[in-house]
């Protein structure tokens, strides 16, 4: 994997803006009670948005690469990206240890009825205990990942996702996490498994 230098921040900051605005798009979209005649109207504009944008396209959403700060960033990817409206985005810090993130669920993210998809909450711990790898020194692709539902994920309501390192053997890391409410409660746990392909050592 190459990653470069990212240039023109100005029109980066304009793509995070469009994307947060496109997020807010959704989420209105999650919860209108507008009238027939109306959503068909919105739904002709959306359209033509769309085909605007699909004007100039790349192939594949931002990659990785160095911010100007020096620091590595992913704006196209699926959980943390400011320039992916799928992404929550998701801000992952670290003590050097340990990594933690604070977030909230939108009602986009429902599954059950009034609470969150267990598949979102596994997709958070995917990204958080993958993240936990990197900073304990490693890099991988998932190989497993078990998680363990213990209170259904409300949305609306501030959450800390949090994971570690556990082992290591040879280009196996195994990390944990969970997600719990601001009191500790916790909510979903998981513990998952990475592995560095042989190629990524150039073996
Ligand atoms: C994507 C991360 C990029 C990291 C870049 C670095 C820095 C960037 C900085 C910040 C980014 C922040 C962090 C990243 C955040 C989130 C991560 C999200 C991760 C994902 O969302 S990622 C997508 C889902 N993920 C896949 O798409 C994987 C598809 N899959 C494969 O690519 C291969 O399958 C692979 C590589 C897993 C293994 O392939 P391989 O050829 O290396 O495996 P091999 O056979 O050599 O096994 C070696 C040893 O692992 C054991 N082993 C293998 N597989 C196992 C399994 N499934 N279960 C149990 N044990 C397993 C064997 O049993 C053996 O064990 P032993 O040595 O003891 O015999």
């Amino acid at each position: 994997m190459t990653i470069e230098a990212a240039t023109g921040e100005s029109r980066i900051t304009a793509l995070c803006a469009l994307s947060q605005q496109v997020r807010e798009l959704m989420d209105a979209t999650a919860l209108t009670d507008v009238p027939e005649d109306e959503l068909e109207a919105i739904t002709a504009d959306v359209a033509a948005l769309t085909a605007r944008l699909r004007a100039v396209a790349r192939e594949t959403p931002q990659p990785f690469e160095f911010a100007p700060d020096g620091t590595l960033r992913h704006l196209g990817n699926a959980v943390t990206g400011a320039a992916n409206p799928h992404a929550l985005p998701l801000v992952v810090t670290s003590d050097g240890e340990s990594v933690r993130a604070e977030l909230s669920f939108r009602p986009l993210h429902e599954g059950p009825p009034g609470s969150v998809h267990g598949g979102i909450s596994a997709m958070i711990l995917d990204h958080v205990l993958g993240q936990a790898v990197v900073v304990a020194g490693f890099a991988g692709m998932t190989a497993s990942l078990s998680v363990n539902y213990r209170k259904p994920v409300p949305y609306g309501v501030p959450l800390v996702a949090t994971g570690a390192f556990t082992r290591k053997e040879g280009r196996k890391t195994w990390v944990e996490g969970r997600i719990a409410l601001t009191d500790g409660t916790v909510l979903v746990e998981a513990t998952g498994l990475f592995v560095t392909p042989a190629a990524w050592l150039g073996e």
